[in-house]
């Protein structure tokens, strides 16, 4: 169905009445059009398919005919995305689709795909997670990890970092339900990721024939790992504590007795943000009561605060990085002030010469793929990236505040935006680095900031209303 301008001109209307006035000041100063909040029930939902690589093709259209018949719409792969399928309904409650219940599909929208992917996972990385609860990305990383081979190779590893206990225990849960095999790669710190400073597991440190024994570790609903019957009752249950890691697989564990050498060879720093981008997390605001909306999501001074966390996880985690290797920084925010100018921040700091934005190929190649088609020939939609902001002309230029600034933004232009308005999915910013040299000398502490904070007129006003 086509919504005509009357049908979207009374929805802005709509949403204008139902968003907060503190929330709507909130996307206006950070420049962010509410209008992307009528796009959530317009946007196919999702899904990804568990344990993608060990399924044949035929398993994969059995399961995909099972979705598409529990949906009661149009169920479709998405070209380019390797286990991924869009429900062309949004509506469609997960709890409708039985394999959802049975654990072969997880919810997770194609914006977060192609954050994780454009990592480019190869065979036998360590890669670290710097805010991973509750573990969309670490999740599909961990298999990626897998179906590169790091099963063959005996190498490889994913380690997962965030700060929020009970994130990290529902963290825990998922890989205990979800992993499966790649669940012997994995461990996670509750730690604080500005500061974490534990290296990468050593190389050949995966046993293959320790799988079996990974599969005995199972996380409770108190995110408590515990294994299961081999250790005497004493030893049995580990808590996870702050600076311990929860390992989801015994050979990793023994590995950690040693103490590690080595730097990561890929690094996700998904950043905490406001969250505005992700239409799902806004709309979940509607059944808890959108007041809540300015707490949770601009409360505490939030979108001033935010930036400098973000800057500091961005520094820790290129800190923690390899010579040649990748590091992805996201968000599920549209701020400028989350997005570009942390990243021409951190690039003020790192030169030409140490850090580069990469390309992210791997968005190319969903985009010359094109439409999504369903097998009945209809075409569905596709996903089509935008460019970063970036001031147009010489008067912007010099308005913003930024014309001695401009090689900063030049040098970002591979970095992306995925704008629900155009996108075909949830809102997210992502930039790839590449790390060429290690830096002469770490930042100063108060030197970590984005190259531009929100406007202090935007600051007081967010305060004020605190
Ligand atoms: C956008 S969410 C991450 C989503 C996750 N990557 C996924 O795909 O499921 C941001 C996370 O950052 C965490 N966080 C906030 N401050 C942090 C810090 N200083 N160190 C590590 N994690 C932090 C939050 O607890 C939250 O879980």
């Amino acid at each position: 169905m086509v919504d005509t301008p009357a049908d979207t001109l009374c929805e802005q209307q709509a949403l204008s009445a139902t968003f907060p006035p503190q929330f709507l000041e909130f996307l206006q100063s950070n420049h962010i059009n509410p209008n992307i909040y009528t796009m959530h029930k317009k946007l196919p939902r999702y899904v990804r398919i568990v344990q993608y690589a060990q399924r044949t093709s035929e398993e994969i259209q059995k399961l995909r005919l099972e979705v598409e018949a529990d949906a009661g719409c149009r169920v479709s792969k998405v070209p380019g995305v390797p286990g991924f399928l869009e429900i062309s309904d949004q509506s469609v409650s997960m709890s409708q689709i039985n394999a959802s219940a049975c654990g072969d599909i997880v919810g997770m929208d194609v914006s977060s795909a192609i954050a994780a992917l454009a990592l480019s996972v190869s065979p036998g990385d360590n890669v670290l997670d710097l805010c991973c609860a509750p573990g969309a990305k670490l999740l599909f990383l961990a298999e990626l990890l897998d179906a590169s081979g790091a099963c063959e190779s005996k190498r490889g590893s994913v380690t997962g970092v965030d700060i929020a206990a009970h994130r990290v225990a529902t963290c825990c849960k998922q890989i205990a339900k979800h992993a499966g095999h790649s669940r012997g790669h994995v461990r996670v710190f509750i730690e604080d990721g500005t500061t974490f400073s534990t290296l990468a597991p050593r190389d050949r440190w995966w046993d293959p024939n320790a799988v079996a024994a990974a599969a005995a570790v199972v996380a409770n609903a108190d995110g408590e790992a515990e294994n299961s019957g081999r250790k005497p009752k004493s030893r049995r249950k580990k808590v996870v504590e702050p600076g311990k890691p929860w390992f989801a697989s015994r050979p990793l564990s023994n590995w950690y007795s040693n103490s590690g050498t080595e730097l990561y060879d890929r690094v996700l720093v998904d950043a905490e943000c406001t969250h505005d981008g992700s239409l799902s997390h806004v709309q979940k605001y509607e059944r808890w009561g959108l007041e809540k909306l300015e707490t949770q999501v601009i409360g505490d001074n939030r979108p001033t605060s935010v930036p400098v966390l973000q800057s500091k996880l961005l520094e820790n985690g290129w800190r923690l990085l390899k010579v040649g290797g990748t590091l992805v920084y996201s968000t599920c925010s549209l701020s400028r002030y989350q997005n570009e100018y942390v990243v021409a921040g951190f690039l003020s700091r790192h030169g030409e010469d140490e850090a580069c934005v990469e390309k992210i190929n791997v968005l190319d190649d969903i985009q010359c793929k094109g439409s999504i088609t369903a097998d009945d020939g209809s075409v569905a939609g596709g996903i089509v990236a935008s460019s970063i902001w970036m001031p147009q002309t010489d008067v912007e230029w010099s308005e913003q505040g930024l014309s001695d600034k401009r090689s900063l933004f030049e040098r970002m232009h591979n970095a992306a935006r995925l704008d629900p308005m155009m996108s075909n999915t949830s809102g997210m910013f992502i930039a790839r680095m590449h790390k060429l040299k290690h830096s002469p000398q770490q930042p100063l502490e108060d030197e970590i900031v984005p190259l531009v904070a929100l406007p202090l007129s935007a600051r007081v006003h967010a305060h004020a209303h605190n």
